[in-house]
């Protein structure tokens, strides 16, 4: 990083020899350069000796005005013997190195018409000017350092008359200024590309020929405006391929002249009024930024915008006073000589077009403030999106046991299912065969004939029991290797760190599986007491039947006093045999049979039939509920014997319900005391019970939700989710405990619920799941 904090702006003035006119009239010399520094203005005029009585006397001309003797330093003053070849080695020279160096430069010259600055400037075929011998000697500069760097160079330039903005390439305008981050841009203004030095002096002549010049009073050539020549460079370092733009500005500002010396008037009135008016603008912007002002009146004219950054901005500036040496131009001189004094007062801050250095402290303590306050900001944000990121890790690390828990219960449910069917179909088809036979054995007694193709179905029958008994333990094989496997992933569950979330997940797929087993019973008991009922009903009509021909024979017997004692005995046998409590059948025949005498005992034969369905309704739900408790199905009797003795389960009493579990701590019944060890593991075992019924997903989503469960939040789901669940088994509108008592109860407290009995028919035992979701949440 370079740069400097220095005076950024050198102020030369140089003087110019009287011209022919000034030699003409009678005038005196105003400036005198004393050093390569240092002028005096409106020095002692040089007397003319005389002596009285031997002595020298000094002269005084009592009416003219004291001379000012105003000694004035510069960067440089450049008497009426040097070259502009002494100016540019003395003082552009340096800044062609300083263009190609990275900084912005300006040469502007400043003075009252025919002060000498377009001499200085342009100069003549003779003596040619600055910018002329500056272009040269950055031309050839650029050549020498082609290797290293590559050049590209454009120009433009513009003309600044009566506060107009002129392009002088293409004598096209006005154009328009305006402001970006750069800076002062002129809008359309396009850059003419040069490859040359002799091009660029081309352009040059012929910006030159298009300015606006008039003759004046004071200057037969006189520029009657303000001409900007800006060279515009991009550096590219062929090496590291950095960049940078940097620009060179030759100005050559019309005349500062009064009005009244150069006896303008219309056109050329209104021309010195607008070049006043904006050197003017330009003087005071000097004078403010000499002050060290923070608010520089730039926009007060055209010329200052286009010159804030050769002025004020990140630019090296040379300005080159003109001043004539003739009291004719006293005034003018004298104006020009205070402004180049201010001038040389202003300071900036000068920046390479790179980076910038030699900032006051203040700057560096604010940006390391600023620097600090966004690192600590980015530290904060990391962190969130570490823990964020930490978060996201658990959550696939869960959703991936997840996936493998649904995996292993799923290859366990179906094989589960499989046995259990298997099972089911083996138990009934051997009852069918069971009852065929018994039919068969009762047409066989009474008619002494056989039921056609009874034989073949009973063998079909047979047929099928072996193939299902064939197939069973294959299943059962595969059966335990899943349940082995189960095992095995339990067992990891356990060595991990989301063991708890996990284990009540795993609690919810195991109530999952237990009710899957259960479901198959149920319709295994269901397919059972149907077929129990049908044969019921059967034998009831073919008792009914027999019953009315026994009757019929034993009357005509009676009748013609055929009667004989065997008859007699056999006919008492069975009037005895008929009786509600006795049958050879089994329980729900009796259950049913037994309904159905006690209807039929009211006449009413249409009632009969719906009583006797609704016994084998009522029976299949006892049968369902008790089925709950005993898996008849997961015990390994597959005998004959065994087919319907799942059915002499007596029914619970009809008061009694219970809450489906199959977990002994967990159930909630109706009057709990079981104690727990672990409050905590018990609330979660609790609230995974609530939850089960095909809810697997909301309880994965839950559990997702909250990785870390806290006891007293569960106490809540719990309460919640029991409330909702006494309502259900009492009464809609009555809550019989409050939350507190359920919570007590459920930690393993003795919270006993009074209850009315039912007088109905149960109610279905229902979990309100959405109620419960609703309070937890
Ligand atoms: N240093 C000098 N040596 C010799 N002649 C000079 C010098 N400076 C100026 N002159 C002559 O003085 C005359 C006026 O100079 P010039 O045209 O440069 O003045 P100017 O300041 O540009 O005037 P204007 O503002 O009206 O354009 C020209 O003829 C020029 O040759």
């Amino acid at each position: 990083m370079t740069g400097e904090k220095t005076t950024n702006i050198k102020v030369a003035v140089r003087v110019r020899p009287y011209n022919e006119r000034e030699m003409e009239q009678n005038q005196r010399c105003i400036v005198k350069v004393m050093d390569k520094s240092t002028l005096l203005f409106d020095p002692d005029e040089e007397d003319d000796e005389f002596f009285f009585q031997g002595t020298k006397q000094h002269y005084r001309d009592i009416t003219k005005r004291m001379n000012k003797k105003l000694s004035m330093d510069f960067d440089r003053v450049f008497d009426i013997h040097n070259t502009n070849e002494d100016l540019f080695e003395e003082c552009t020279a340096p800044l062609v190195d300083a263009v190609l160096n990275g900084y912005n430069c300006s040469v502007f010259v400043y003075g009252a018409t025919g002060a000498g600055k377009t001499f200085t400037m342009l100069g003549s075929d003779v003596y040619p000017g600055l910018t002329f011998l500056t272009m040269r000697d950055l031309f050839e500069k650029i050549q020498s350092q082609q290797e290293l760097r590559k050049f590209d160079v454009g120009c433009t330039y513009l003309e600044v008359y009566n506060e107009q903005v002129m392009n002088l390439l293409t004598k096209s305008g006005p154009l328009k200024l305006r402001e970006d981050s750069n800076g002062v841009v002129v809008s359309g203004l396009a850059l003419t590309p040069i490859y040359s030095a002799d091009e660029l002096l081309r352009m040059l002549a012929l910006g030159n020929s298009q300015r606006t010049q008039h003759p004046t009073d004071a200057n037969a050539e006189s520029s009657r405006s303000h001409a900007i020549f800006q060279v515009h460079i991009r550096i590219t370092d062929r090496k590291t391929d950095t960049k940078r733009t940097v620009k060179l500005s030759m100005i050559d500002l019309a005349g500062s002249e009064r009005a009244a010396s150069t006896r303008g008037i219309g056109v050329r009135f209104k021309e010195g009024a607008s070049i006043n008016k904006s050197l003017l603008a330009l003087g005071n912007c000097i004078n403010k930024l000499a002050d060290g002002l923070k608010h520089i009146p730039y926009r007060d004219s055209n010329l200052t915008r286009i010159l804030k950054d050769s002025l004020g901005g990140n630019c090296r500036t040379l300005m080159v006073a003109n001043v004539s040496m003739s009291s004719l131009t006293y005034e003018d001189t004298y104006n020009t000589l205070k402004y180049a004094s201010r001038a040389k007062k202003i300071r900036s801050t000068l920046k390479q077009n790179i980076l910038k250095s030699k900032l006051p402290t203040e700057f560096y303590v604010k940006k390391i403030d600023e620097a600090m306050a966004e690192n600590a900001r980015l530290q904060e944000r990391l962190k969130i999106l570490e823990s964020a990121s930490n978060t996201s890790t658990t959550m696939d690390e869960l959703k991936s046991w997840f996936i493998r828990i649904d995996n292993t219960y799923s290859a366990v449910e179906q094989i589960q299912t499989q046995v259990i069917g298997l099972r089911s179909r083996i138990k009934t088809l051997n009852y069918r065969q069971l009852v065929e036979k018994e039919f068969e054995q009762l047409r066989k007694n009474v008619f002494q004939e056989n039921i056609p193709r009874i034989t073949d179905y009973i063998s079909n029958l047979n047929t099928q029991i072996e193939k299902y008994k064939d197939e069973l333990p294959v299943w059962r094989g595969k059966q335990e290797v899943a349940y082995r496997e189960l095992e095995k992933l339990k067992h990891q569950i356990k060595e991990s760190k989301h063991n708890q979330i996990l284990y009540c997940y795993l609690r919810t797929k195991d109530r999952e599986l237990e009710l899957l087993k259960k479901n198959v019973n149920g319709s295994h008991y269901a397919a059972m007491s149907q077929d129990l009922a049908d044969n019921s009903i059967l034998l009831r009509e073919s008792l009914m039947l027999g019953c009315e021909v026994l009757q019929q024979y034993y009357e005509h017997c009676e009748k013609s006093e055929k009667l004989t004692p065997g008859l007699q005995e056999a006919y008492e046998r069975l009037r005895q045999k008929i009786r509600p409590k006795e049958t050879t059948l089994n329980v729900l025949a009796k259950d049913s049979f037994a309904n159905c005498k006690r209807v039929h005992s009211t006449g009413d034969d249409d009632d009969d039939q719906d009583e006797i369905k609704e016994s084998i309704k009522r029976s299949k739900y006892l049968l369902d509920e008790k089925g709950l408790q005993n898996d008849g199905l997961d015990t390994e009797s597959d005998s004959d014997q065994d087919a319907h003795k799942t059915f002499f389960k007596q029914p619970q009493s009809l008061n009694e319900t219970r809450v489906v579990s199959s977990h002994p701590v967990s159930a909630l019944n109706v009057t709990v005391t079981k104690p727990s060890n672990e409050a905590h593991q018990r609330i979660v075992d609790l609230l995974s019970d609530q939850n089960v019924r095909g809810n697997t997903e909301k309880i994965r989503k839950a559990l997702l939700r909250s990785n870390t469960f806290t006891t007293q939040g569960l106490q809540r789901s719990v309460a919640a989710a029991s409330v909702a669940k006494e309502n259900l088994k009492y009464s809609a509108n009555q809550v019989r405990k409050s939350p507190q008592a359920l919570i007590a109860k459920a930690l393993g407290g003795n919270a006993v619920l009074t209850r009315k009995p039912l007088t109905k028919e149960p109610p279905k035992v229902k979990i309100n799941r959405a109620a419960s979701f609703r309070l937890k949440k």
